[in-house]
């Protein structure tokens, strides 16, 4: 059965939105993340800490892959690096929707929790830096993109209307 994937920058609201996007159409809700420390039995910051970046992308994609399979019509929330492997994006292209995420890097920092992004490494400037680095690939990632800067139950009226074009 068809996922609704949600991907865009750490921060955009990936969790917070597709919690409610899930409730509003009676889906099952996954957030990837969760999932991941959850298998693991570790906080995300310390898989980065003991096996580094390479480790945890391993990680993903192996619980992105079993998510992929389930045989349920879920809401997904990736993490912000999940289009950085054409793997990956190959699975969430192929077994559902990809929707992208919209946030200012402004409206991200304003209510961003670094502490828990490694990547950051508690530095909101980061931010921007890594936003540059990716943007196009989370455009070329998804089927479609809604802004979330205004708020959270307008950007899942947007997402439900989107996919409604496609
Ligand atoms: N439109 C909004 N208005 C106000 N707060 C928002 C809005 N969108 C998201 N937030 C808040 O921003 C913070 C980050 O959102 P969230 O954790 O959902 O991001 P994420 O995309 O899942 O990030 P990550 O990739 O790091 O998991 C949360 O505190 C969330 O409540
Ligand atoms: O943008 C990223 O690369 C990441 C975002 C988070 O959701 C986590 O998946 C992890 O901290 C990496
Ligand atoms: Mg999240």
């Amino acid at each position: 059965m068809e996922k609704i994937y949600l991907t865009g920058m750490m921060g955009c609201g990936k969790s917070a939105i597709g919690r409610k996007l899930a409730s509003k159409l009676e889906r099952k809700f996954v957030d990837l993340d969760a999932l991941i420390e959850q298998r693991e039995g570790k906080r995300i910051t310390d898989i980065f800490e003991e096996g580094g970046e390479a480790l945890f992308r391993r990680i993903e994609t192996e619980v992105l892959t079993e998510v992929s399979r389930r045989k349920e019509a879920l809401v997904v929330s990736c993490g912000g690096g999940i289009v950085l492997k054409d793997e990956n994006v190959d699975i969430m292209r192929r077994t559902g929707r990809v929707v992208l995420i919209r946030r200012s890097v402004e409206n991200i920092i304003g209510t961003l929790d670094t502490k828990k992004r490694p990547l950051l490494k508690n530095d909101a400037e980061n931010v921007e830096k890594i936003y540059g680095q990716r943007k196009e690939r989370y455009e070329v990632t998804s089927h479609v993109q809604i802004s979330n800067n205004a708020g959270m139950e307008e950007a899942v009226e947007k997402i439900i209307r989107a996919l409604e074009t496609i």
